[in-house]
């Protein structure tokens, strides 16, 4: 649903990558229509100069709507949920609000960069292929041990009670997690509206 006389939203995104799932889930949740533009992170499209105008970092997503580029995938979550307020990504009770917020700042703060490429591939070149894992598992494993703490009282048929929000479109990179054989724990994590896969 774009709105009238508004261009489509571009979606820069690779399939496999966690931070665009979430962006991938909260656009398909609000019901928005948007362009999805692969960017193979396997094969380096992340640091063709085109993309890197969009994002110096050369990470994905970065949204584009109309003038205004975004490239975090919390900053675009938040810019959706004020552009777009049906279906909410955020709950109106304040304390699973901050909740939402502390949690999805764990996993984006204290435990994605730890399974990003770059550093996969830095820890094998300056450590060792052997140090990947643990070096990955000890501080990831940090990460899920405080939001287990933090959301086991909460809980519900989601992370922060019976309503989806933000925080469990945080967690679905779980299945990454998954292939580095690291501790993981589900909170009734679901894989929503995931669309427009790209395979390549
Ligand atoms: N804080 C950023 C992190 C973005 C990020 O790390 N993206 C990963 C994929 S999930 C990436 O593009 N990695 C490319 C690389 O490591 O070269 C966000 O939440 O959007």
């Amino acid at each position: 649903m774009a709105e009238s006389g508004e261009s489509k939203l571009k979606l820069y995104s690779y399939w496999r990558s966690s931070c665009s799932q979430r962006v991938r889930i909260a656009l398909n949740l609000k019901g928005l229509d948007y362009e999805y533009i692969p960017v193979n992170l396997l094969k380096g499209e992340q640091k063709n100069p085109d993309f890197l105008k969009l994002n110096p970092l050369g990470h994905v997503p970065a949204l584009v709507d109309g003038e205004i580029v975004i490239a975090d995938s919390f900053a675009i979550l938040m810019y959706l949920e004020e552009k777009y307020p049906q279906h909410p990504l955020l709950p109106s009770d304040l304390q699973k609000k901050a909740l939402n917020h502390q949690a999805s700042n764990v996993v984006c703060s204290n435990i994605q960069p730890h399974q990003n490429l770059a550093v996969l591939n830095f820890i094998k070149e300056k450590v060792g292929p052997d140090e990947v894992i643990p070096w990955v598992q000890s501080h990831i494993n940090k990460g899920f041990a405080a939001l287990e703490k933090l959301l086991k009282d909460c809980a519900g048929k989601y992370a922060t009670g019976d309503e989806v929000s933000m925080v469990c479109f945080q967690l679905s990179f779980c299945f990454i997690l998954v292939l580095l054989e690291t501790q993981t724990f589900m909170y009734n994590i679901h894989f929503l509206w995931v669309k427009n896969l790209d395979l390549a």
